[in-house]
């Protein structure tokens, strides 16, 4: 794959010692479960569904992330959507850098990650990365070259559409899960959801051991699908240690975003994941986020709270929360943990 990089290692880009990803103390000795979907509907009442429910719920309760495999979507459209990426990103450097902004109230964004060290300095992420809404067209034609605008919209409809049912899929198994009614979550997150999508871009870096390519962080969303191109990068915390999640053919990450641990008072886990990069080749990711709308109130499920166990979280708008996740920007984020009441 040919790029046309942006970044060189230069000192802004290069962490303190103790921000470092020490990529040799990444466990191989664990990773986080590989489900099969194939075709499986939450209520069919066939034991092979309660088996793969309960098999999502663990993985929900244990990791907070997943990878899914038989899912349904055609590769060819997960394929069409890489290559619209790379060729993005393939761009001119000239033809791109004057899409950066900073400005995250902008609908389409061109950005590059940064963390606040000690000193107040800001050391840039080895990524760049293009957000826009679900529904581009004429924001993101008119963001970017004709040519280029017209293919990453093409692909990105088709592969949008596809998402779209798998992620109320997804939510339905995890309400199925947490002894909710199917369309518990969809429907709490309601009619009129707040759809983002984020296309990754890490360039091969001459020294992985010095840099990131996205800080430690965890979603702010209620879940996220991830697409990888054949590259993995991308680690998850688990019991205080990094483990590194392998880009598996055909398969989405799935990952849980605050709101579900929220909804789920607690039960369901939104983990510290961050993207690590590679000296070899580039490496693609695809983030589809979905989130309640601002106004919507977020607060643990009422059927999940009881006696033993009483509510950790206060009741939001998520505009609040999404207000406070703003005013720690650039920061390790503690998020809901503002939003948490005292036991
Ligand atoms: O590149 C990846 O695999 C991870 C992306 C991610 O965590 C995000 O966009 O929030
Ligand atoms: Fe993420």
């Amino acid at each position: 794959m040919n790029v046309s990089s942006l970044l060189c290692l230069s000192p802004k880009f290069i962490l303190p010692e103790d921000e470092r990803p020490q990529l040799s103390a990444v466990t191989s000795l664990d990773s986080i479960p590989i489900i099969d979907l194939s075709g499986r509907t939450c209520n069919d009442g066939n034991p092979s569904s309660s088996l793969l429910i309960q098999k999502i719920s663990n993985a929900c309760e244990e990791y907070g992330f997943f990878q899914i495999v038989n899912h349904g979507v055609p590769e060819q459209v997960c394929n069409k959507m890489v290559t619209a990426i790379t060729d993005l990103f393939n761009l001119p450097p000239e033809q791109r850098k004057h899409l950066y902004t900073a400005d995250h109230t902008k609908k389409t964004t061109l950005y590059n990650y940064y963390l606040h060290v000690e000193g107040g300095e800001k050391v840039k992420m080895w990524s760049e990365c293009f957000g826009h809404s679900w529904y581009p067209s004429e924001d993101i034609i008119s963001f970017l070259p004709q040519e280029i605008g017209t293919q990453y919209c093409e692909a990105f409809s088709e592969y949008a559409r596809e998402i779209g049912s798998l992620v109320r899929r997804v939510l339905g198994l995890i309400s199925v899960g947490l002894g909710l009614k199917e369309d518990c979550m969809v429907k709490i997150l309601g009619d009129e959801p707040r759809l983002r999508a984020q296309a990754n871009f890490y360039p091969p870096c001459p020294d992985p051991e010095l840099t990131l390519g996205l800080p430690v962080h965890t979603d702010f969303n209620a879940l996220t699908v991830v697409l990888q191109s054949q590259v993995s990068g991308l680690q998850v915390i688990k019991d205080g240690k990094w483990i590194a999640v392998p880009a598996v053919p055909n398969a989405f990450v799935i990952n849980l975003g605050d709101q579900i641990q929220v909804l789920s008072n607690g039960r369901f886990k939104s983990v510290h994941h961050r993207a690590v990069t590679n000296k070899f080749g580039p490496r693609v990711s695809m983030a589809m986020f979905y989130s309640p709308n601002l106004d919507t109130i977020i607060g643990p499920i009422e059927e999940l709270v009881d006696e033993e166990h009483p509510p950790r979280y206060r009741r939001y708008h998520f505009s609040e929360f999404l207000q406070e996740f703003y005013n720690q920007e650039g920061s390790r984020r503690m998020v809901k943990e503002v939003f948490e009441l005292p036991n």
